[in-house]
C-alpha cells in the first residue's frame, strides 16, 4: 500500500502520488485507482474513481520550489498538460514547502503558479490553431468547419480541443457525439471536445451594448484520456478563450468566467498566452495498494 491525497480543482478530481514512491506501472495504478465503480473511494461520500493520477515530484531546492507533473489519464495514457491537474500540482507542492509561487513542469512546457488562499492561477501559455501543433491531418487550421455534425475550431491549449459554440450546452447529447469529434480521422492524437455557449442571465462585467462581446460562458467538455465527460477542463477553458478570441467576440479588457459544470474558473488571455484560475480542493487522504512489480505487464 502506498499513501495518496485526493484533489479536485472545480470537480476535475486526481489522485496525488509523491513520485519519490516508487510505482513500478503507473499505467496500472492509474486503471485501477480511477475506475468510477471500483476505485478509490473518498471516505465522506459514495464516489468512487478519478479523472486521473498526478505524479509529482518535488524539487524544492529551486526557488520557487518546482513539480514536475506526469498526469496518467483512466485508460492508461499520458496526457501532455492538464490545466485543473497543473493547479492541483502546485496546490500540492505549496502544502509542502509553503511556498505561494511555484514552477509546474509539464510535457507542454513550464508553467509558473500561483497561489492566493484556496485559488490557484496557472499561466498556461501559448495558445495556437497551427495545424502540426494541434496537430491536425491536414495543412490548413480547421476553424468552425463540420466535424461528425458539430461545428468546431481545432486548437491546442497545452492538449487538443475541438471547440463548438452551440446555443445551449445541454441540449448537445455529448455522450453520443463526443467520442464521434475525438476519434474523427483529422485530428491525427485525438482531441478534446469543448462545448461552450454564451451565458447571458449572469450579473458580470457590464458590456458595451453595441458589442457582441460575452464575458461568461457554459461549458462542457468530453476528455480524450477519461472517455467520458468529466465536471471541468482547464485546458478546456482556455480552448473556449482562444477561440471566442479568434472569432472577435471577448471583451477588450478582463477576464472571461467559464463555467463548467464543477464550478467557475476564469481565464485571461494577453497576446495569444493565456492565465488560468479557481479553487482547489483537497479532499482527503487514504492508501491505494500497487501492484507487485513481477506483474508488469
Ligand atoms: N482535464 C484536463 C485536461 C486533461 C487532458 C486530457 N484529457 C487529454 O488531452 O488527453 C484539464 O483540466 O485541462
Amino acid at each position: 500500500m502506498i499513501s495518496v491525497s485526493k484533489y479536485h480543482g472545480t470537480g476535475n478530481d486526481f489522485i496525488v502520488v509523491d513520485a519519490a514512491i516508487p510505482v513500478p506501472d503507473r499505467r496500472a495504478f492509474a486503471i485501477e485507482h480511477c475506475d468510477r465503480e471500483t476505485g478509490i473511494n473518498h471516505p465522506d461520500t459514495e464516489s468512487n474513481g478519478a479523472d486521473g493520477v498526478l505524479f509529482l515530484a518535488l524539487e524544492d531546492q529551486y526557488s520557487p520550489p518546482r513539480v514536475v507533473m506526469t498526469l496518467v489519464q483512466p485508460d492508461g495514457s499520458v496526457a501532455e498538460m492538464c490545466g485543473n491537474g497543473a493547479r492541483c500540482a502546485a496546490a500540492w507542492a505549496a502544502r509542502k514547502t509553503d511556498a505561494d509561487e511555484l514552477m509546474v513542469d509539464t510535457q507542454a512546457g513550464t508553467r509558473r503558479a500561483i497561489i492566493e488562499d484556496e485559488t490557484v492561477r496557472v499561466e498556461m501559455g501559448h495558445t495556437t490553431f497551427l495545424p502540426d501543433k494541434v496537430p491536425l491531418a491536414r495543412e490548413s487550421p480547421l476553424v468552425e468547419e463540420d466535424v461528425e455534425g458539430l461545428t468546431v475550431t481545432a486548437v491546442n491549449t497545452g492538449v487538443p480541443h475541438a471547440v463548438a459554440f452551440v446555443d445551449d450546452v445541454n441540449s448537445v447529447d455529448l455522450e453520443r457525439v463526443g467520442p464521434l469529434v475525438r476519434n474523427a480521422s483529422v485530428f491525427p492524437s485525438g482531441a478534446n471536445v469543448t462545448l461552450a455557449s454564451a451565458r447571458s442571465d449572469r450579473d458580470t462585467t457590464p458590456l458595451d451594448s453595441d458589442s457582441d462581446a460575452v464575458a461568461v460562458f457554459d461549458q462542457r467538455t468530453f476528455e480524450r484520456g477519461v472517455e467520458g465527460e468529466t465536471d471541468s477542463c482547464g485546458t478546456g477553458a482556455v480552448a473556449i478563450a482562444a477561440v471566442a478570441d479568434r472569432q472577435g467576440f471577448l471583451p477588450d479588457e478582463g477576464p472571461i468566467t467559464v463555467c463548467p459544470p464543477g464550478g467557475d474558473l476564469e481565464v485571461s488571455l494577453s497576446a495569444g498566452v493565456a492565465t488560468l484560475s479557481g479553487p482547489v480542493v483537497r479532499e482527503c487522504s487514504t492508501d491505494l495498494s500497487v501492484a507487485d512489480p513481477r506483474r508488469i505487464s
